[in-house]
């Protein structure tokens, strides 16, 4: 039972790697709540009023996802839940949580944490994560077209996004939950370029091989036109 969880900025390329990687050892995709999710136009449209319950939101829908994919067989995940204090520490610090709010949530995070500590798998067994540079976020984001995350629709996204970026950093450096490996998502475009697909897959799969976490009768599929 392996189950690889996806990191990175907003528009980074998780879900799109999560549906190409999924494909390709035949696992199955857990997908963040997005295009499903109520809260997160009203938090783009009043960031101060929906941080707390946006999270709340997240995190409850995270929680059921890590639930089942750590009781089940191969999985991956499109973000991990250890991100989430990250996003919200950070609408905390920008001044879009009360204290109680900020009081609430840590503690609300703490109690789901110490459910997950009883869980047969307690970890994941790899984290992927996919590093962008600013400019290429704008690029993915504009590409995927959700009108709330524009830059046009908010004066105040380019701070958030680049405040993002930095809050990043630290966060990757310091996580230490399961092994852990980077994809330079600037260079690689792994939808458009087949070659640079492969060298992300080359690379993945090599470090389970590594990890001894590569199934002895998997075989790297043939046909590399995987679609996300
Ligand atoms: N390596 C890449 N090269 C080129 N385009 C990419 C790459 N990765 C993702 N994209 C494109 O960028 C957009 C955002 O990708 P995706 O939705 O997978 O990001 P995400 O990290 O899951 O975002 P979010 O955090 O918002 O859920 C999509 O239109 C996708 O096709
Ligand atoms: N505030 C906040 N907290 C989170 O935990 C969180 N997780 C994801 N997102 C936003 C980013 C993308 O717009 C969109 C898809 O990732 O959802 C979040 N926003």
């Amino acid at each position: 039972m392996t189950v690889i969880v996806l990191s990175g900025p907003i528009g980074a390329g998780k879900s799109s790697l999560t549906s190409i990687l999924s494909k390709y050892l035949g696992t199955k995709p857990f997908y963040e709540s997005v295009d499903d999710n109520p809260v997160l136009p009203l938090f783009y449209a009043d960031p101060k009023k929906y941080a707390f319950l946006l999270q709340v939101y997240f995190l409850n829908t995270r929680f059921h996802s890590i639930k089942d994919a750590l009781t089940q067989d191969n999985n991956i995940l499109d973000r991990s839940i250890y991100e989430d204090a990250l996003f919200f520490q950070m609408n905390a610090d920008i001044g879009r949580a009360t204290s109680e709010e900020v009081d609430t949530y840590y503690k609300l995070l703490h109690n789901m944490m110490n459910e997950l500590e009883r869980m047969p798998k307690k970890n994941p067994d790899l984290l992927v994560h996919i590093n962008v540079s600013y400019d290429t976020m704008i690029k993915r984001i504009k590409k995927r077209g959700r009108p709330y995350e524009q830059l046009s629709y908010d004066s105040t996204l380019e701070d958030y996004y680049k405040r993002l970026l930095r809050y990043y950093k630290p966060w990757y450096e310091n996580y230490d939950y399961s092994p852990k490996m980077e994809i330079d998502g600037d260079k690689l475009d792994f939808m458009a370029n087949p070659a640079d697909k492969q060298i992300v897959l080359d690379q993945i799969t090599d470090k389970l091989k590594e990890m001894g976490k590569r199934p002895e009768d998997w075989e790297k599929p043939t046909d590399i036109q995987i679609e996300a």
